[in-house]
C-alpha cells in the first residue's frame, strides 16, 4: 500500500517567557507562554532522517529569550509577528510559522491608603491577576501574507437576572422547565481576526474586551445563543480592524435548590453552581464582505 507524508508541522510549544522592564526602580512584568509551529521542507526529515532542513525546536526557544532581550515583549501580537517572519525569512527551508502567544496579568500590591515605610517596594511587587488570558495567533507564509487572531480565555461573566430560556422542542426525553429568570453565567473564550496586520493590538484588546462584556450584560438573554451573536455583533459594530469573531461559551448551569424539604421558600436566591456536565455554545459571526481566512485559524 503506498503511503505519502501529509501535513505536518513542528515546533517549541510552551515556552515559558517572564520579561522584567526596569524603570529605575519601578518595574514591569510581562509574563507569557510562547508557541512556536514551522513547515516547510520537511520531506526528507521525516522520509530520510536528514535534518539539514530543520532548525532545532531548541533553537526556536531560544529566539524567543533571545528577542525577548533584543526588542522587548510589548503587545503580544507584535512579539509573534516578529519572531514569526524571523523564522520566515531567515531559513529558507521554512515556508510557513505559526506562534501562539498566551499573556497572564498580573496587578501592582497596592500600597495601600496610608503607605508604610518602604511601601516604595510596590514598585516591584505583584500578585497575579484574577483576570482572563489574553491570546493571539499569528501565521506568516512565504508568500509574505501574515494573519493575526487576537483573543481571551476564561473571561467568567454572570448575569444574575434577565435571563430566559422557553419555547425549546419539547421531546419524550425533555425534564428542563422553561425559565423566564435565570442565572446566565460563561466563561468566555473569544478569538478574533484583524483585517491587518497593522492593528493598535493595545488600544484593540481593551475595546474588543470592553464590547464582550457590554453586550453581555446589556443583552436580555433569551439563550446564550442569543447573547453569543450580540456580543460579536458588538465587536464588529464597533471596531473596524476586527473582520471576524469566534467564540465559544459553556452555559456555566445554576440551578435553584429545591428548599422545601426543609420548610423554606427559594425565590431565585440560593443555587447549585453545576461544574459539569455544561452545555457547550460556539459560534461564529463575520462581516459579510470578510476577506478569506486563509490559514489565520489553523
Ligand atoms: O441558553 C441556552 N441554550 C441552550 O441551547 C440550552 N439548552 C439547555 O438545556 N439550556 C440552554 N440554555
Amino acid at each position: 500500500m503506498p503511503v505519502v507524508l501529509g501535513p505536518n508541522r513542528y515546533g517549541k510549544a510552551e515556552t515559558r517567557l517572564v520579561r522584567v522592564v526596569r524603570d529605575g526602580g519601578v518595574h514591569h512584568i510581562k509574563d507569557v507562554t510562547v508557541s512556536t509551529a514551522l513547515s516547510g521542507q520537511m520531506d526528507d526529515v521525516h522520509l530520510t532522517g536528514d535534518n539539514a532542513a530543520v532548525l532545532p525546536t531548541d533553537t526556536q526557544k531560544n529566539t524567543v529569550y533571545a528577542f525577548a532581550r533584543k526588542h522587548g515583549v510589548a503587545e503580544i501580537e507584535d512579539f509573534a509577528i516578529l519572531l514569526a517572519r524571523h523564522f520566515v525569512e531567515s531559513q529558507p527551508t521554512i515556508h510557513h510559522a505559526r506562534v501562539e502567544i498566551e499573556e497572564y496579568f498580573w496587578d501592582r500590591i497596592p500600597a495601600g491608603a496610608d503607605p508604610a515605610p518602604g511601601a516604595e517596594e510596590r514598585q516591584h511587587s505583584f500578585v497575579r491577576s484574577g483576570r482572563e488570558v489574553r491570546t493571539c495567533a499569528v501565521h506568516h507564509d512565504r508568500d509574505g501574507t501574515t494573519t493575526v487572531v487576537s483573543g481571551l480565555t476564561d473571561l467568567v461573566v454572570l448575569n444574575s437576572t434577565g435571563s430566559e430560556f422557553s419555547g425549546f422542542i419539547q421531546d419524550e426525553y425533555t425534564t428542563l422547565r422553561p425559565t423566564k429568570d435565570r442565572v446566565l453565567a460563561t466563561a468566555v473564550t473569544a478569538r478574533w481576526r484583524h483585517l491587518s496586520a497593522a492593528s493598535p493590538y493595545r488600544e484593540s484588546y481593551g475595546e474588543v474586551r470592553r464590547c464582550l462584556l457590554g453586550a453581555f450584560a446589556e443583552t436580555h438573554s433569551l439563550s446564550l445563543q442569543q447573547t453569543l451573536y450580540a456580543m460579536g455583533e458588538r465587536v464588529l459594530n464597533t471596531r473596524e480592524e476586527v473582520c471576524e469573531v469566534r467564540l465559544a461559551m459553556p452555559n456555566k448551569h445554576h440551578f435553584p435548590v429545591d428548599l422545601t424539604p426543609f420548610g423554606l421558600d427559594n425565590p431565585n436566591e440560593v443555587f447549585y453552581a453545576a461544574d459539569r456536565p455544561y452545555g457547550l455554545i460556539e459560534g461564529t459571526v463575520l462581516r459579510d464582505d470578510a476577506p478569506a481566512a486563509r490559514f489565520a485559524w489553523e
